[in-house]
């Protein structure tokens, strides 16, 4: 049982707010009509395709959203690429997209806190907030069992024209953040959340190792909190030179295939000339994780946002005889409200990161961009 703000109350299973089930794949080349609700969904035989499905109507405690801004996300290209992440697997067709923001087109019953017209980012890991859910109750709400993750299977994403959406998942843009800056909201989100609880505070020397969207969006984060110096890692100088855009005033080591983690580490740690007590480890590579334990003073946190490899290697005997702590990020719990105001209030920039944009009929191609390391692409965004 959930309290809708208004003091409406209904039985609220998230898996019945699963958009319309029916969807037709459109044929290369057919052109969807203007007026269709079309999405970019990804199935396990590793295609990308547009499909056209029904308009669906909001039913208690649900909005229509009109989706005008999604950013691709790495996982989502991961999905259609690779079939699986963890034990998320693609058995079947599933639509894409997590990182969104749009305006209210409907509402449904009981929903008082919002109207047609407004301007919202999406926030798209709905949990059951049923109080019998440890996680839900203590507001740790991205370990809910059961959260519905629009975009991982078997959930469709936000990647589409129109998408139904719970009242209360929603948070309101102010006029001065556009829709691109919200849907941006998302990997912010996932940055803040890592921050949050590394426990980084004001003049903490820092490294962030991987210079992808999410070490990007975390050097911001970090810069805003008041991290100094910065060091910045990549395998590629031209992820770097985007960082040093981004955040003239970071520190950035070209990480060499030819050195040994204990060896890079001695870089970074020279680099940043004084002890570093944070490590935002941004790429779940193993061996960019012994990096920066390797590069930790005593005492110090590595704190792991990338995701990679079910097993890995740790070296014990060095975190141990260093009193490291080693943490991980799972997504974000109360992160879109700080992550709108530090956008409205200027303290965070996240607008640069966009390197591309589609419109949602050419989300196909925008997939194809941002699969394509050559292309460059740092946040591709499919505009409607
Ligand atoms: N914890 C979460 O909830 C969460 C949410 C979103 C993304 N992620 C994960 O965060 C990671 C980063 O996401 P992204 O979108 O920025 O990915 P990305 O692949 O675009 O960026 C990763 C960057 O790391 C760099 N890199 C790879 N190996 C490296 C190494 N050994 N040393 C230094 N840099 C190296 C790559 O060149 C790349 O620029 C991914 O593992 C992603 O799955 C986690
Ligand atoms: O931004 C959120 C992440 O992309 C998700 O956790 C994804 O990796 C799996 O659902
Ligand atoms: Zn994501
Ligand atoms: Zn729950």
């Amino acid at each position: 049982m959930t309290t809708f703000e208004g003091g409406f109350t209904a039985v609220y299973n998230p898996r019945q707010i699963l958009d319309h089930p029916e969807f037709r794949v459109l044929q290369p080349g057919e052109k969807p009509s203007s007026s269709a609700n079309i999405a970019a969904f990804y199935n396990p035989a590793h295609e990308i395709h547009l499909v056209e499905k029904p308009r669906p109507k909001p039913g208690p405690g649900q909005v229509l959203v009109h989706v005008r801004a999604t950013g691709i996300c790495g996982s989502d290209v991961h999905f259609w690429k690779h079939g699986a992440i963890g034990p998320m697997i693609v058995t079947d067709e599933c639509g894409s997209g997590h990182e969104s923001a749009g305006e209210i087109l409907e509402v449904g019953e009981g929903v008082t806190q919002w109207k047609v017209g407004d301007r919202v980012a999406m926030e798209n890991g709905v949990p059951c907030s049923q109080p019998s859910c440890d996680a839900c109750r203590i507001g740790r709400y991205n370990g809910c069992p059961n959260v519905v993750f629009f975009s991982t299977p078997p959930f469709h994403g936000t990647l589409t024209r129109w998408h139904l959406h719970p009242a209360q998942w929603l948070h309101r843009l102010p006029d001065n953040v556009s829709f691109e800056e919200g849907s941006l909201c998302e990997p912010l989100a996932v940055a803040l959340a890592g921050i949050e609880r590394s426990g980084l505070r004001l003049g903490d020397p820092i490294v962030i190792c991987g210079a992808g969207p999410i070490g990007l969006v975390s050097l911001l984060g970090a810069r805003a909190a008041g991290a100094e110096p910065i060091v910045i890692t990549d395998l590629f100088q031209s992820r770097l030179d985007f960082a040093k855009k981004l955040v003239p005033g970071v520190r950035t080591v070209l990480i060499s295939r030819n050195l040994s983690p204990k060896e890079q580490a001695e870089v970074i740690k020279q680099t940043a000339e004084v002890p570093l007590k944070v490590a935002l480890e941004c790429t779940g590579v193993e061996s960019s994780i012994h990096t920066s334990i390797y590069s930790m003073e005593f005492g110090a946190k590595v704190f792991i946002i990338g995701v990679g490899k079910s097993e890995q290697n740790f070296p014990f005997m060095h975190l141990s005889a260093n009193e490291i702590d080693v943490s991980f990020q799972y997504r974000y719990a109360n992160q879109y409200p700080k992550a709108i105001r530090l956008i409205s209030g200027g303290l965070i920039d996240v607008k640069p990161l966009v390197t591309h944009r589609f419109k949602l009929e050419e989300a196909v191609s925008a997939f194809h961009v941002a699969a394509d390391p050559t292309q460059g692409a740092i946040k591709v965004q499919i505009l409607d």
